[in-house]
């Protein structure tokens, strides 16, 4: 019994041997109710393990508890901030190919085999159902005055597809993308510029992880709102730290909803509160940011590259003023932290390897300006991103619901099955890739095998892929060039990762920035 558990049991069996008995006994109800819980509890417990018993075609995975499911792990055996070494764990303890139960008793099916991620990942559906995350659609749907739908991230069926139609066409056109180019080279050169301020003399840079939001702040809202808003000045404004608080705690509150108790679904809990004022702050800054770049796009001339996809989504009469809202504030929350993170991740990776970080800099020009032809000639900038997403993806799995009846690892699984597909799990796994622990961006020139390729998923897979994938990849070619022009990475120690709904470094993140 938990601590608690035992604290409100001696209470009331004091209660009871030490009240005398008045004439109607209130006292005695809260007793009988416990009991009556405790036998609830104890007859369905005994139940679920006849039923498991006698079902040949259960999954293995920890064994649920009434009411909590298999929840209950993440409030004992493992820590909350560190589910993904849970999942690692229980895949040792389970297999490739697991069930966990929730609370309501629903199945979720966690994978690793690379056959099953295959079947699940390649499955051929036009409109791909990822499960949403709740938290985010009780608030939207109760907020009809500002949300015309749960937003492109956590819309379902047609309503997806409408909004997936007109809201990325432009995003992942590689036009667009060459458009952003020089914009994108400033982006960059104003990044190292604030890193350069921020170093110490031997190169130390103390809170890079800050840093780095603030230029995924800074190119993320310069693409979607096609201007450049400030958050790479030596001095941040009190909003831009405003906002990138407020996407930190998004993504800790969705990470407790999903994890933690679901209490938040009967009462507006402290975690719903919370969530909500992140919300509600992420939707006021962006919509101010919105107003102030349609004054001066009203106010300028349209030929400008970085206004592109601003503008077609305004412009777009089959869209909803308030789907346009939720979606410039959803690719802004969807890209800041991942964009942040992957750079933090791949820094710190390459630190391990100055040889590798010897090659790229031979591979590149001296110039300033890096375009696309400098970065296609140095395939050892694309070989460290790669291994990196490989090895450390800030999104190390993705969820589906099964769209058609599957056989996953020898079990039969009904249409509608809830699947967390971990690929980052399963790219750490020998036998997909040779000497799987390791950062060894060479197997990306001359592939050693074994050398599973199509389980490097870090933007997803299938038509809900993130659409944010060309524009990422691109900014980190450009940054992890630029930086390795001027200097080379070293990192003390081994960085602390920590899963807020997304892997992240521990922060403050201390790095040395080192001249040649
Ligand atoms: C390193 C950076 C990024 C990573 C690792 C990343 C990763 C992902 C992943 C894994 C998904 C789920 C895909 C799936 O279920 O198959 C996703 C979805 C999404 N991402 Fe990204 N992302 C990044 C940056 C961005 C950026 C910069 C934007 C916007 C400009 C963005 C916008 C979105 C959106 C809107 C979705 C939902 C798409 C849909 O459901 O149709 N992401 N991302």
């Amino acid at each position: 019994m938990s601590l608690p558990g035992v604290f409100l049991f001696s209470y009331y069996m004091k209660n009871v041997w030490s009240t005398p008995t008045p004439l109607l006994d209130w006292s005695c109800v809260p007793t009988l109710v416990l009991l009556v819980a405790l036998v609830v509890v104890t007859v369905t417990a005994v139940l679920t393990r006849a039923v498991d018993t006698k079902n040949p075609s259960r999954l293995p995975g920890p064994q649920p508890l009434p009411f909590l499911g298999t929840r209950w792990l993440f409030w004992s055996r493992y820590k909350m901030n560190k589910l993904h070494e849970a999942y690692e764990d229980m895949f040792r303890r389970y297999g490739p190919v697991f069930a966990e139960t929730t609370p309501g008793g629903a199945t979720i099916v966690s994978i690793a085999d690379r056959e099953a991620l295959d079947a699940v990942l390649k499955a051929p559906a036009k409109r791909p159902y990822r499960p949403p995350t709740e938290i985010v659609q009780v608030y939207r749907r109760s907020r009809p005055d500002r949300y015309a739908s749960t937003g492109l991230v956590n819309e379902q069926g047609d309503k997806w597809l409408h909004l997936r139609r007109h809201l990325t066409v432009e995003l992942t056109s590689p036009n667009t993308m060459q458009g952003f180019m020089p914009e994108l080279n400033s982006i960059c050169e104003d990044f190292l510029d604030l890193l350069q301020s921020s170093r110490q003399a031997n190169g130390t840079v103390h809170g890079f992880d800050q840093l780095t939001n603030r230029m995924g702040l800074e190119s993320v809202c310069g693409l979607m709102l096609g201007s450049r808003l400030g958050f790479l000045e030596r001095r941040m404004s009190g909003r831009a730290a405003t906002l990138a608080a407020a996407v930190k705690t998004h993504f800790r509150a969705q990470r407790d909803s999903y994890y933690g108790a679901p209490l938040w679904k009967f009462a507006p809990t402290t975690l719903y509160k919370t969530f909500v004022r992140s919300e509600e702050t992420i939707h006021t800054v962006v919509s101010e940011l919105m107003e102030e770049a349609k004054a001066r796009t009203n106010g300028s001339a349209k030929d400008d590259g970085m206004q592109e996809i601003f503008l077609r989504i305004l412009e777009n009469p089959a869209l909803d003023m308030r789907d346009k809202k939720a979606a410039v504030i959803d690719f802004i929350t969807a890209g800041i932290e991942t964009l942040a993170n992957s750079l933090v991740f791949l820094l710190y990776l390459l630190s391990g390897r100055p040889d590798w970080q010897h090659t790229i800099r031979s591979e590149l020009p001296s110039c300033s300006r890096l375009s696309a032809d400098d970065l296609s000639a140095a395939p050892s900038v694309r070989a460290a991103i790669n291994e990196a997403f490989r090895l450390l993806p800030t999104a190390p799995f993705l969820a589906r619901l099964l769209d058609t009846p599957m056989t996953l690892g020898g079990h039969k699984l009904p249409a509608g099955t809830f699947v967390l597909a971990h690929t980052g799990a399963a790219c750490r796994r020998e036998e997909n890739f040779w000497r799987a622990h390791e950062f060894l961006p060479e197997r990306w020139s001359s592939s050693r095998q074994p050398h599973a390729a199509s389980l490097v998923a870090p933007f997803g897979r299938g038509r809900r892929m993130c659409p944010g994938k060309r524009f990422v990849e691109l900014e980190l070619h450009l940054l992890l060039a630029k930086i390795m022009q001027r200097w080379r990475v070293e990192f003390d120690g081994e960085l602390d990762v920590q899963f807020d709904f997304l892997l992240s470094p521990k922060s403050p993140v201390t790095l040395r920035l080192v001249e040649w």
